[in-house]
């Protein structure tokens, strides 16, 4: 809707908030009403209707939850499920205000802002509002947020993806996801399709890799019963079983020259014909694709087809590595201690300073699906309520076992520290032992605490 017709209600005890977003929106819309007191919230909604409700999240109220603004939202809600309401934050609640998406805020705005971004979350949730209007009956009403996806980042990329996952979503774009292994491309994938007006229809994954030449054909586009020796009957592809809804190609990269080929026959012509059979089936898909390979490289060196990345990239986008992502390190590995101390029936641990302070210094080759082995590993093998240091060893993804499984200084590396075998070994035998401190201490033919001391020592 047009901005200029809207009514907005903004609900703050912050006088100069109220007098600035006044002040601000003036000229953009047709009414603005402010109100101080929450307690009067409904009475206001009784009398009038709003486009947008900005709300904010922390009154000085006697309710002391400091969660006032989520119990107004729900408030809001109960009154009108399809209320707008996009929450006032202030930094470090930024968790709360997540939840309150989860609640059934459409936004939240975090304070002091730019006057350029609120016009701009203003816009979006109007624009959002007319979107959910216009939506088919059978459309889904609000997608899950990322946080019920358990798609979790507040660092600054992190918060960047979301945004462009959310512009891109509900557009028909053909979508390439890249990043390296375990960034979350798969979650990426499905937070498009569960955003988009497909929502409703079905989701399909393909994993390319996992295809020999052999079943390629068969399995994305279908076959006739006989067509084959072991075809004992009809069987429909991927592209059809997607059909009307999304289709995910995960390790597109990963796929022979004529494999590509007959990928980009089938999106070119938007059809396929299933083996054993001359009538082609037309396709009505939303693609995402997902490589974690250099694939322009590839291109470069002519073993990837430019034309079919073409096709496949309208839109790209990276997804950042787990070290790019500062604090959130701490914020995924509290997460997921906190579900494999469920899953373990034991008690939700701690993390050492030392401990954290280890977690945000490591490369995280394998992004978050090494965070959650390590965690789940140290969350098993813990011996207190505090993960400590020790309880995580990352040589097993850092550096390949040596065949026999055991260590063997490479000499031909140049001169070896001592300090440096010695390091390696205790890995190595820690590795060995699954973590277990007590048999790796024996294998090593020193007590626990002396152990303990070099893992110290070793800053390990
Ligand atoms: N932002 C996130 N918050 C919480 N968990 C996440 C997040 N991103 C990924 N994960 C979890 O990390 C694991 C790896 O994610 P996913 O399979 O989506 O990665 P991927 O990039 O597709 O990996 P690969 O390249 O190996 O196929 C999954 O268990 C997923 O649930």
């Amino acid at each position: 809707m047009a901005s200029n017709k809207a009514r907005v209600l903004v609900v703050d005890d912050d006088r100069d908030v109220l007098f600035a977003v006044k002040l601000l929106l003036k000229t953009e819309v047709q009414e603005v009403v402010t109100e101080r007191n929450p307690e009067n919230l409904l009475s206001v909604l009784s009398r009038q209707t709003f486009d947008v409700i900005f709300l904010d999240m922390n009154f000085k109220s006697n309710l002391g939850t400091g969660n006032e603004g989520l119990y107004w939202l729900s408030r809001i809600l109960e009154r009108d499920k399809d209320a707008t309401v996009i929450m006032i934050t202030a930094h470090g609640e930024i968790s709360t205000a997540v939840r309150s998406l989860k609640a059934g805020a459409t936004d939240f705005i975090v304070k002091p802002w730019h006057n350029e971004k609120f016009l701009e979350t203003l816009h979006a949730a109007l624009q959002h509002k007319a979107t959910k209007t216009n939506l088919p009956p059978n459309a889904p009403k609000r997608p899950a947020s990322f946080a019920d996806m358990a798609m979790l980042g507040n660092s600054e990329p992190m918060q960047e993806l979301f945004h462009t996952i959310e512009k891109v979503a509900p557009t028909e774009a053909n979508v390439l996801l890249l990043g390296e292994n375990g960034t979350g491309k798969e979650l990426a994938a499905k937070a498009l399709h569960q955003r988009s007006f497909r929502a409703n229809k079905p989701f399909i994954t393909a994993d390319l890799a996992a295809m020999s030449e052999g079943i390629f054909e068969s399995e994305l586009f279908g076959h006739k019963k006989g067509s084959f020796t072991d075809a004992k009957d009809d069987r429909v592809g991927r592209f059809a079983a997607a059909s009307t809804g999304t289709l995910f190609l995960d390790e597109i990269g990963n796929i022979s020259l004529p494999q590509q080929a007959k990928l980009l026959t089938a999106l070119q012509n938007r059809q396929v014909i299933p083996l054993g059979s001359n009538t082609p089936i037309p396709i009505d898909i939303r693609l995402i694709s997902a490589t974690n390979v250099p694939i322009y490289e590839l291109a470069a060196k002519n073993q990837f087809r430019k034309d079919l990345i073409y096709r496949i990239n309208t839109v790209e986008i990276t997804l950042p590595p787990l070290r790019d992502r500062g604090d959130d390190v701490v914020m995924l590995a509290q997460h997921f201690a906190g579900l494999y101390a469920a899953r373990n029936h034991k008690p939700r641990p701690e993390f050492d300073p030392a401990t954290l302070k280890k977690l945000l210094q490591h490369r995280w080759p394998g992004n978050i699906r090494e965070l959650q082995h390590a965690v789940e590993r140290a969350v098993i093998l813990a011996e207190g309520q505090v993960l400590r240091p020790q309880d995580f060893t990352f040589s097993a993804m850092e550096t390949p076992r040596p065949a026999g499984g055991h260590f063997l200084p490479d000499f031909a590396d140049g001169p070896l520290q001592l300090n440096e075998i010695e390091k390696n070994t205790i890995l190595r035998v820690i590795e060995r032992h699954h973590g277990n401190i007590t048999k790796a201490a024996k294998e090593l033919g020193l007590t626990r605490t002396a152990l303990y001391r070099r893992l110290d020592k070793h800053d390990l």
